[in-house]
């Protein structure tokens, strides 16, 4: 058991990772939690790159069931010699109770928090199934756009400047700092994909066209450019990292897991992580071995949806501006449309980043990964790229969401 006691300010704490029956113990500990008579066992169902998840359920009559997340002092893919810090699980609990506020139910409830483990218990999601396996399956979710549409727009819109005094905004961003994340960030999606680093890992048939990319300096000019706003504009409170992954869907309905990056950042960074994630799904489909119609048909279905977030969003956002906005100039004539558009051409660029990031960088996707043969993997990996590419350099020329699916339905033609 990793043991670790260090001084904040005054207080002294000690962390210890827990393993999977003190875990169980814990969770016994905390009233209301269980039944006196529960039989409680305890599973370890944690597939992301940094944390410790545990489900711990009742085999007893109650049935219920936990989830415990217990974050390392270092990075759980790499090990110890990677370490990073545990402050990222109390960042974790207060984005998640902060989103339960601002759009009820969209995220799983937080039963109880404890910093000093850097742990938080929470409602168990196992009903739900993660949304990018679900997209691997091929299968529709119905309501997501609505649901995902109104979160950003509701989480984006009450975090920013638009809504809260500049005051308040200022104290919610200081709460929020997360730097160590923050440079996780700055480090595996804006620098080290686009240039000669030990670790990328890419398909090694790319490789003429990782090297033209490193080669090319229009193109790494708009990333310094889109990397200095992650780093600079603090303008809502982002989730920070709003793949497929962090998101788990059943038909009927959406729940947002895993804010750990949360931080005050530009609003386009989540919906461009967002929609990258859906179009790297869209990008796979040119490697799948499948009758053209079915790939057409599910191509045209994530496309839709990737139409279908940004016009709920857009819609929800101006309905939030029209209600709600507390900003001297919300009622300046065209503020609200240059805003917008702004937000569209960051999330252009983001999409475009994230895209390219997921298969040159480190962290793969299983869209993608999921394709054995390393030529046809290539194939919807170089669409990836491709799209990527062109969301980047001419995202200023983007005005409308149909521009973007325009310019991904010409990068398709020319593979
Ligand atoms: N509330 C939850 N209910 C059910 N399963 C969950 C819940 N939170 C996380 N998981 C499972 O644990 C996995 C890892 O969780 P995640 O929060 O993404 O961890 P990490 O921060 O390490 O990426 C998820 O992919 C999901 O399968
Ligand atoms: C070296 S961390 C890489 C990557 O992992 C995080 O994702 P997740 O924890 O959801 O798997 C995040 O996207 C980081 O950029």
């Amino acid at each position: 058991m990793y043991n670790e006691t260090k001084e904040k300010g005054s207080i002294t704490m000690s962390y210890r990772t827990l393993s999977e029956q003190e875990a169980v113990e814990y969770a016994r500990s905390i009233p209301n939690l269980f039944p006196q008579d529960a039989q409680l066992v305890s599973r370890e169902i944690g597939d992301g790159n940094l944390n410790f998840v545990f489900r711990i359920q009742d085999e007893g009559p109650s049935g219920k069931s936990i989830i415990f997340k217990q974050a390392l002092p270092y990075v759980r893919v790499i090990g110890d010699s990677w370490p990073l810090t545990l402050d990222r699980a109390r960042i974790e609990s207060e984005a998640l109770l902060l989103e339960n506020e601002l759009y009820p139910g969209s995220v799983p409830e937080v039963y109880h928090h404890d910093n000093e483990l850097a742990l938080i218990v929470m409602e168990d999601l196992s009903k739900y199934q993660i949304m990018r396996k679900g997209l691997v399956e091929r299968k529709r979710y119905p309501n997501f756009a609505k649901q995902i549409g109104t979160f950003l727009a509701r989480t984006l819109f009450l975090t920013s400047d638009l809504a809260l005094s500049p005051v308040e905004k200022k104290r919610k961003a200081a709460s929020f700092t997360n730097p160590e994340l923050c440079n996780i960030t700055e480090n595996f999606v804006f620098t080290y994909p686009f240039h000669d680093d030990p670790s990328n890992a890419y398909n090694p048939l790319l490789s003429n066209m990782v090297q033209q990319i490193w080669n090319d300096n229009e193109l790494k000019l708009e990333i310094a450019r889109l990397k200095e706003g992650f780093m600079t504009r603090g303008q809502a409170l982002l989730h920070g990292d709003l793949h497929t992954g962090s998101i788990m869907v059943t038909e009927e309905d959406t729940k947002i897991i895993d804010p750990e990056f949360a931080y005050y950042g530009p609003m386009g960074f989540d919906i461009g992580a967002l929609i990258a994630n859906l179009l790297l799904n869209y990008s796979a489909h040119e490697g799948h071995t499948l009758e053209p119609q079915e790939r057409e048909s599910y191509q045209a279905y994530l496309l839709d949806t990737v139409v279908q977030v940004w016009n709920v969003f857009e819609a929800e956002f101006r309905n939030l501006w029209e209600e709600k906005a507390q900003e001297a100039y919300a009622k300046i004539p065209g503020y609200v449309d240059a805003y917008l558009q702004d937000v569209l051409q960051d999330t252009v660029g983001y999409a475009g980043c994230k895209m390219m990031r997921r298969v040159i960088g480190l962290a793969h996707v299983s869209d993608l990964e999921s394709i054995s043969d390393p030529a046809l993997r290539a194939k919807g990996e170089t669409l990836a790229l491709t799209i990527g590419q062109e969301l980047i350099l001419k995202r200023s020329s983007i005005t409308s969401i149909d521009k973007v699916i325009a310019l991904v339905a010409s990068s398709t033609a020319q593979q």
